[in-house]
């Protein structure tokens, strides 16, 4: 298994573990017969040695291959891969490596988009180069990507970081992009939506479920948590680790995706929660998300294409200033030339 850091807590002998995840999603330009699917599992593995993890679980739909990671997953379609990692994991250090084998192998040599995005850090000492500060996570992803802009977003302890290529609105940069994008004559645009929710001090009797202790296996944890009625309909890939921990991925026939990870430990508990399922409202899937996993903190994000069905989402979370039981600590909004973004840190009233 993956040389994960653990770090003992001497007052309750649990040991500490990041769960804090690095997302990367790349998406590629449509090209004729182009498909990152043509990569093989061998060439997978070789570049998640580079990340310091393995793949321990595969599903897939027409659309999408789903890999459970012993940190986290990895998602890989025609032309967008996702990989979101944990722990001390290196994501950025293989990107090199995936985009030449995308173009060697899978025939995509033109990058169309990059969003690269994570909380901060437990401990972000801790971290390996370059991922031990945002600073150096930039500067790499520059030194692939070129054009790229970074943003910091909310309160320093609970900020949230992104990379992304995309121009803001009504630049002469998009204006630019939007003519290359249009002049390559494929369509490169699609409609698209992701909502993270990224909780942290959670209910320690739901918590428990996450364990060998409690579940015979990673079906009993599904079924008992209510993570199997999140977004019903999916197939679902989970994985419960010894003596704790759970990461599943579900895939369905229409192509979308969600995944949940879950650092049950006391001391670090931290779950994390990713679709792209596309609904004009995500009202409903987030109260399922924190009746399920109760957490006294979260940081809500939801990015939207103008023609996707959830486009009114960003706008529409921005009015809320509370949520059930929680209240909205921090908010900001953003409109990239082909996104809208919404991001809000949200913490229990105190009762
Ligand atoms: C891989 S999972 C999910 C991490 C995720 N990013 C999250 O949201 O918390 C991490 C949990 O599994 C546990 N675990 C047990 N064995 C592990 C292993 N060999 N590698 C990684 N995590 C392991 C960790 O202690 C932790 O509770």
């Amino acid at each position: 298994m993956a040389e994960t850091e653990m770090i003992s807590n001497s007052e309750n002998n649990e040991q500490f573990f990041e769960g804090v995840e690095k997302l990367i999603e790349i998406w590629f330009t449509p090209a004729k017969n182009a498909d990152l699917r043509k990569i093989t599992r061998q060439q997978w593995e070789s570049v998640l040695k580079i990340v310091r993890c393995e793949i321990i679980s595969f599903t897939q739909s027409e659309q999408v291959d789903a890999y459970v990671l012993s940190e986290s997953s990895m998602f890989v379609s025609r032309r967008r891969w996702i990989l979101k990692t944990c722990g001390t994991t290196t994501p950025l250090r293989c990107v090199r490596a995936v985009l030449s084998l995308a173009r060697d192998v899978a025939g995509h040599a033109r990058v169309h988009n990059v969003f690269y995005s994570r909380r901060e850090f437990a401990r972000p000492a801790a971290q390996l180069q370059p991922h031990d500060n945002f600073d150096s996570e930039v500067k790499l992803l520059d030194s692939f990507f070129g054009d790229g802009r970074a943003y910091i977003m909310g309160p320093e302890k609970d900020c949230w970081y992104l990379y992304t290529l995309l121009p803001l609105a009504g630049t002469v940069d998009a204006l630019e992009k939007e003519q290359r994008d249009a002049g390559s004559g494929c369509g490169a645009s699609e409609p698209d939506q992701t909502i993270e929710i990224l909780m942290s001090d959670l209910d320690p009797a739901v918590m428990d479920i996450f364990t060998r202790a409690y579940s015979a296996d990673a079906a009993q944890a599904t079924k008992e948590s209510g993570i199997d009625k999140i977004i019903p309909g999916m197939v679902i890939d989970d994985f419960l680790f010894d003596p704790c921990g759970y990461s599943m991925n579900g895939v369905a026939k229409d192509g979308c995706y969600m995944t949940i990870h879950i650092t049950p430990e006391r001391s670090c508990s931290y779950v994390s929660f990713e679709s792209n399922v596309p609904v004009s409202s995500y009202d409903e899937v987030i109260a399922r998300v924190l009746e399920a996993f109760r957490p006294a903190k979260f940081v809500l994000t939801v990015f939207a294409t103008p023609d996707s069905p959830a486009a009114e989402t960003p706008r529409q979370l921005k009015k809320f200033s509370s949520l059930g039981a929680y209240e909205q600590k921090d908010a900001q909004y953003c409109q990239f030339s082909g996104y809208e973004l919404h991001y809000a840190l949200y913490a229990k009233f105190p009762s």
